[in-house]
C-alpha cells in the first residue's frame, strides 16, 4: 500500500488515508443528512474541516518540526454515498475482547440513525464468513442489547482467511462499505481486502476497527476492552493476595493475557526474535498495589544468583510472609505449533513458573504454599465496562464518518485523546511494546520494589548497550515504534529479552497515563 504523504510548511507530514477519489473519477457527493439531524443540530461547527489533523507526538519543541499528523474523523459536509445506495457489512474476527458487541451495535444503530442505512449485513465467523455462510441482516432492533453481554454476537474465527474469495463475496452482494472490526492479524487482512477492492475499482470503502484485547495495536492510544480486561484482573490478583496471606510463606501467582510474552523464553533459543506486549500485565499489577512483583516479557529478569527473581521472593517471604506475583502469558513455547492464523501457540508460562518456584524452595528445604490462578478467558469474555462502551462508540461512528465520506484503507483510533484516521500500513508494519526505559516502567518498579533485573553479573546486555539500541533505532525512523531483539541467554535460568523502542513511544507512553487522552474523545 503506497503511503500517501502531504507536506506543509515547518515539518508538517501529514499521513493521509486514501479515498475513492483516488482510483474512481468523477464521484458524485450529496450534502450529509447530519445537517438537518435535530439531535446534532445544536453542535457548534460539527462538521469536520477538510484539513483538521491530528499530530502523532503531541510533544513538541519550539525550534523542532511540526511532524507527522494524521487525518481527523469527523463527519464532513459532502458524502460520497447516497444512504439508500449504501449496503453496509460488519465481520468480527480473531480472539473475543471486551467491547465487540457495542462496536457492532453502534455500527448498526448509528449508521441507521445518523445516515439513514437500512441495508446492514452481519458476517458469521469472522473472514470465512464472507465466502461459507449466508449473511444475517442487523436493524437496530436486532442489535439493541448485544452490548451487555461478552464476546460477539456476529461469531468470530481464526484463519480461513482467502482474499479472492471475500472480495468476490463484497462484490456479489453489492456490499459498499465494509467494517471489519479485529486485531494485528486482521488489519493486516483488511489491508489487503482494500487492496484488492481498489484493484478491481469498486466504489467499496474498507474500514478497520482495531480490537486487542493486548493493547499491542501501534499508534492508537489503547485498545477498547483493554480497560475492562485490566479491570478484570484486579479480582485474579485481588484473590491471589487472600489466599497467599492466609496461609505461612504463601505465594500467589496470576498469569495474564498478552500474545507474545511467551516468546520470553523462546527468545533462549532463538535469539533476535522477541515479541511481547505485557500491558494488562502492568497496568493490573500498578492498579493493584497488592503486586510484590510483575513479569513482563519486555523486561528481563532471571531467576537464580543475586539480584535474581529467587532471592527476592525469599526476602519478601521473609519480610512479609507471603508475595503477589503476576506474569505475563506465554513461556515454555510449542515452537512448532501455530493456530489457524499462524500466530505462535504458547504453553503455559505460569504452570512453568509454579514448578520453577516449588522446585527452588523444595531444593532448598523451606515450606511454601503456592496457587497459581489463570483467569485468562474469564478477562476478556466479558461485557465492556462503562468507559470501554464509550469509546467503541466514539470508534463506531468515526468509521461510519469516514466511510460515508468517501475515504477508505483505514483503521480508526485515538492519537493523543482526538480520533483519527489511519492509513492500515501504519496499524500492521509493527507492534506495541512496554517501554522499558519509560518512566510507566519505573513507576512499576517503584510501587512493587521489585528487583529491576539489571544487575546480572553476567549480563550480556548491559545498560550501555540497552542505550545503544535505543538511539541506533531512534536514529533509524524517529517517526516509527520500532523493537529490537536480544541478547542471547548465557544460561538456561537466564531471560534477557533486549526490547528497546524509540523516544516517541516513550512520549506516547507517557501521554497514555496522562488520564486525558479519552477525555477529548472527538
Ligand atoms: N497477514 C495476514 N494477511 C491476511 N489475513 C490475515 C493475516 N494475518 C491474519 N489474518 C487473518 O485475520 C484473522 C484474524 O487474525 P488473528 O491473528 O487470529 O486475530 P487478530 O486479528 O485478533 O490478531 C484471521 O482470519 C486470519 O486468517
Ligand atoms: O485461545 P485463543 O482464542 O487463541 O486466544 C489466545 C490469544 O488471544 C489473545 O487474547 C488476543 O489475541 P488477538 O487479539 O490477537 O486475537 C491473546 O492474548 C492470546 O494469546
Ligand atoms: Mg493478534
Amino acid at each position: 500500500m503506497e503511503p500517501k504523504i502531504l507536506t506543509g510548511e515547518c515539518g508538517y507530514v501529514l499521513d493521509d488515508v486514501p479515498h475513492l477519489s483516488d482510483y474512481i473519477p468523477d464521484l458524485p457527493t450529496y450534502p450529509n443528512p447530519l445537517q438537518d439531524n435535530p439531535a446534532y443540530k445544536g453542535v457548534k461547527q460539527y462538521f469536520v474541516d477538510f484539513d483538521d489533523t491530528v499530530v502523532q507526538k503531541a510533544v513538541q519543541h519550539m525550534d523542532g518540526p511540526r511532524g507527522t499528523h494524521f487525518r481527523r474523523q469527523g463527519p464532513r459536509q459532502r458524502i460520497y454515498f447516497k444512504p439508500d445506495e449504501v449496503a453496509a457489512c460488519i465481520v468480527t474476527c480473531g480472539g473475543l475482547c471486551p467491547g465487540l458487541n457495542t462496536v457492532i451495535r453502534e455500527l448498526v444503530c448509528s449508521l441507521d440513525y445518523m445516515y439513514g442505512v437500512k441495508k446492514i449485513l452481519g458476517i458469521e465467523g469472522g473472514y470465512k464468513g464472507f465466502y461459507s455462510r449466508n449473511t444475517i441482516p442487523l436493524t437496530p432492533k436486532s442489535v439493541n442489547h448485544i452490548h451487555k453481554g461478552g464476546g460477539t454476537v456476529l461469531g468470530t474465527s481464526r484463519g480461513g482467511y482467502v482474499t479472492s474469495k471475500i472480495v468476490d463475496s463484497i462484490q456479489d452482494r453489492g456490499i459498499n462499505q465494509v467494517y471489519i472490526i479485529g486485531g494485528d492479524g486482521t488489519q493486516k487482512g483488511a489491508s489487503v481486502i482494500y487492496q484488492e477492492v481498489r484493484r478491481r475499482g469498486l466504489k467499496t470503502t474498507v474500514v478497520g476497527i482495531p480490537k486487542t484485547i493486548d493493547n499491542d495495536i501501534p499508534v492508537i492510544d489503547k485498545s477498547f476492552g483493554f480497560d475492562t480486561a485490566v479491570e478484570e484482573a484486579q479480582r485474579a490478583i485481588n484473590a491471589a493476595h487472600v489466599e497467599a496471606e492466609s496461609v505461612e510463606n504463601g505465594i500467589g501467582l496470576v498469569k495474564l493475557m498478552g500474545r507474545d510474552s511467551g516468546q520470553l523464553l523462546l527468545s533462549m533459543m532463538n535469539p533476535g526474535n522477541v515479541d511481547a506486549a505485557g500491558f494488562i500485565a502492568m497496568y493490573a499489577t500498578l492498579a493493584n498495589r497488592d503486586v510484590d512483583c510483575c513479569l513482563i516479557p519486555e523486561s528481563p529478569f532471571y531467576l537464580e544468583g543475586p539480584g535474581g527473581l529467587f532471592e527476592y521472593i525469599e526476602k519478601r517471604l521473609k519480610d512479609n510472609g507471603h508475595m503477589v506475583i503476576v506474569i505475563a502469558e506465554g513461556a515454555g513455547e510449542s515452537l512448532e505449533e501455530r493456530d489457524a492464523s499462524g500466530n505462535k501457540v504458547f504453553k503455559d508460562v505460569g504452570l512453568w513458573m509454579s514448578h520453577k518456584i516449588r522446585e527452588h524452595f523444595a531444593n532448598h528445604k523451606k515450606t511454601i504454599t503456592l496457587k497459581y490462578i489463570d483467569p485468562t478467558y474469564m478477562i476478556r469474555a466479558i461485557p465492556a465496562n462503562a468507559s470501554d462502551n464509550v469509546y467503541c462508540t466514539i470508534l463506531a461512528q468515526s468509521a461510519i464518518h469516514g466511510a460515508m465520506a468517501g475515504y477508505t484503507g483505514f483503521t480508526v483510533g485515538p492519537v493523543n485523546g482526538r480520533h483519527c484516521y489511519i492509513p492500515f500500513y501504519r496499524i500492521i508494519e509493527n507492534q506495541n511494546k512496554v517501554v522499558i526505559t519509560d518512566r510507566m516502567w519505573a513507576r512499576l518498579l517503584s510501587s512493587t520494589n521489585q528487583p529491576s533485573f539489571l544487575n546480572h553479573p553476567d549480563d550480556a546486555v548491559s545498560d550501555g548497550k540497552r542505550e545503544e539500541n535505543i538511539s541506533s533505532d531512534q536514529e533509524k525512523n524517529d517517526e516509527m515504534r520500532e523493537s529490537v531483539s536480544l541478547a542471547s541467554a548465557k544460561q538456561g535460568e537466564r531471560l534477557l529479552p533486549n526490547s528497546s523502542e524509540t523516544a516517541e513511544n516513550c512520549v506516547n507512553e507517557q501521554d497514555r497515563l496522562t488520564g486525558n487522552v479519552f477525555s477529548n474523545g472527538c
